[in-house]
């Protein structure tokens, strides 16, 4: 075993935070949102965005309820300036929506940006500048004074520029770009300097956004960085404290969950993490953790499915199929104890009007999603009779009695460990026409009359048409009812020692449709127990099918 390098890395500082208050909190409201896929997660893509992919996500972006909306960065790239520009000039941005536009702290950079922002109604100003101790170092060559300087001319350049176009309505935002490894009390002093600068007031206040632009140490010290901020800004009642974590530690929603906890009012985040090196924060899993602990997160995940395509095709990338809540598979269960469970847990569902989500290995209904039923339970050599009794009823509307889901779930199972594959509904429905509804060998019913002995009125006297080897040929028995005097007759014929244990019957279809399906569980003179399943649009046919099934099945015994 070789031995990993770790003298090369160095631990976490931990924030000076006896007393943190966050690990009490929960989350019980929405935060501001605010979308970056168009920015963070544009700039990480392969092949950014163009005109029409940019518009696609915006436009879901407005659809799903995003009320900010970061849309380039005008300043840096000619598609993001002329997006900039399409969306002013054809009066695309709703009234409640407000765009956002970064850009970095630089004179030209930022006149640049206020030249894309030209008309329009209301912007979000975004300046940053990284403030850590190794870009201070490494990037820009210069002290703690010289960095805090670039954010303090930033701001006031930006402050002078909208102070020159009057006309729009402009909100400022900052990030000390690298918070996460920035000394603490050095992002305070500059983010305090910018503010100093932008002089906010309750009633306009500017947004400090503090990113883990790399996600260096466990959310909770993420959390305990923002309590402790939130905590000493001077002006805390005139700003929004914004977050914008990274993933880079798998980490990034629980370090949103507890930012929020610790005071953050505002997540900057992507459509399904989408964003630089391992993603930005998910809003798809920030804001479906809220609907399954019964917060209402202001925005519209109905359709995720839907949302899911409109990502894929504006970040070409695939959403993976285990992406919480969004992926292909995350509400489907193979394996035969959760499908059990979740058969049971929905029909409790049903049964009970609660109206109280609560069903084993669902966290969150399905359809609220626009997801499938079923997707829910599949079926492979990991399932069991739960699975498939749920995929028969579901889809054919076949409720099998419980000793019948047992029998053909072995069925199903040789089938799938022989092929080591995923089976289908439809080819679980052809095993089980195969097995029970087509099996016509020896015997094929045809048809049967019924009389009551003129002895004993209790005694019926059967008279079957059956295919026998493709022949038909004519049966006659005698028994207490028609079920009875037909297994008498089969049994003189193929000399096949079976007795009915148990009969059920249920409609399956409706209207012209309707028919009846029955269940004969029939045991074999050495004691085997065995199924015949018979369908009919009459019931008494449809249970004299289900004996012959049963009897044919015993013969091949
Ligand atoms: C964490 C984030 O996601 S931040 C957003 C990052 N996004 C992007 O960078 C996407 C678009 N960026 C770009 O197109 C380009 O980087 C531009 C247009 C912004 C700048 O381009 P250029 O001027 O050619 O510089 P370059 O890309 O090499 O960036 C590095 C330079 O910017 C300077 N710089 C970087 N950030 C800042 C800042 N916030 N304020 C001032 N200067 C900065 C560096 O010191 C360096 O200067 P140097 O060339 O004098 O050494
Ligand atoms: C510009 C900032 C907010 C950023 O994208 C980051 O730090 O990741």
């Amino acid at each position: 075993m070789n031995r990993m390098p770790v003298e090369k890395y160095r631990m976490y500082d931990r924030i000076p935070l006896t007393d943190r208050q966050w690990p009490d909190k929960i989350v019980d409201k929405a935060p501001i949102w605010c979308s970056v896929d168009l920015r963070d997660g544009n700039q990480a893509l392969i092949e950014p965005m163009g005109p029409d992919r940019k518009r696609r996500m915006f436009e879901l972006l407005v659809k799903m309820g995003f009320k900010e909306i970061e849309i380039g960065f005008p300043s840096a790239s000619q598609t993001d300036f002329d997006f900039t520009r399409e969306l002013i000039e054809k009066n695309m941005i709703p009234e409640d929506v407000t765009v956002q536009v970064l850009t970095q702290a630089r004179p030209h950079l930022i006149e640049r940006t206020f030249e894309a922002l030209k008309g329009v109604h209301r912007a979000i100003v975004h300046v940053y500048n990284s403030t850590s101790t190794t870009q201070r170092r490494v990037v820009f060559q210069q002290d703690m004074a010289g960095i805090k300087q670039i954010a303090v001319d930033g701001a006031q350049l930006v402050r002078d520029f909208a102070e020159k176009n009057p006309e729009t309505d402009w909100r400022f935002q900052y990030s000390p770009e690298s918070y996460t490894q920035t000394e603490i009390e050095y992002a305070l002093e500059v983010c305090e300097a910018v503010m100093d600068v932008w002089e906010p007031t309750p009633e306009k206040p500017c947004i400090i956004n503090l990113p883990a632009t790399v996600e260096v140490a466990p959310p909770n010290v993420y959390a305990d960085s923002i309590e402790w901020m939130h905590r000493r800004f001077t002006r805390r009642d005139s700003m929004i404290l914004s977050v914008h974590p990274h993933n880079d530690r798998g980490s990034g929603v629980v370090a949103a969950e507890f930012a929020v906890m610790a005071g953050a009012d505002r997540i900057e985040g992507t459509l399904f993490g989408n964003g630089e090196r391992t993603g930005n924060v998910d809003i798809v899993t920030l804001g479906l953790n809220m609907v399954a602990t019964g917060v209402d997160p202001h925005l519209d995940f109905s359709n995720v499915p839907e949302m899911r395509k409109v990502v894929e095709y504006c970040n070409q990338l695939p959403v993976h199929p285990r992406h919480p809540y969004g992926g292909d598979l995350v509400f489907t269960a193979f394996s035969g104890s959760h499908q059990d469970a979740i058969k049971k847990g929905l029909k409790a569902m049903d049964d009970s009007n609660s109206g109280v989500w609560d069903v084993p290995y669902l966290p969150i209904d399905p359809s609220d999603v626009g997801a499938s039923y079923e997707a829910v339970i599949r079926v492979n050599s990991q399932s069991g009779k739960g699975g498939v009794a749920y995929i028969l009823e579901n889809d054919y509307g076949v409720r099998m009695p419980r000793n019948l889901q047992i029998e053909f779930s072995n069925v199903i199972q040789k089938i799938a460990d022989e092929s080591g594959k995923e089976l289908s509904p439809t080819m679980i429905w052809d095993s089980f026409q195969e097995t029970y509804l087509d099996n016509e060998t020896p015997y094929g019913f045809v048809n049967h009359i019924t009389q009551s002995d003129t002895h004993a009125s209790e005694v019926r006297a059967i008279e079957a048409k059956v295919t026998k080897g493709g022949e038909e040929v004519l049966l006659h028995g005698r028994g207490n009812g028609p079920i009875d005097a037909y297994v008498n007759a089969l049994k003189a014929d193929a000399g096949v020692d079976i007795s009915v244990m148990d009969y059920s019957e249920h409609a399956i279809g409706e209207g012209a449709n309707a028919m009846a399906i029955a269940y004969v569980e029939a045991r074999t003179a050495d004691g085997k127990r065995l199924f015949g399943v018979g369908r009919h649009p009459n019931i008494v046919t449809a249970s004299l099918k289900a004996v012959t099934c049963a009897v044919n099945r015993a013969s091949a015994l």
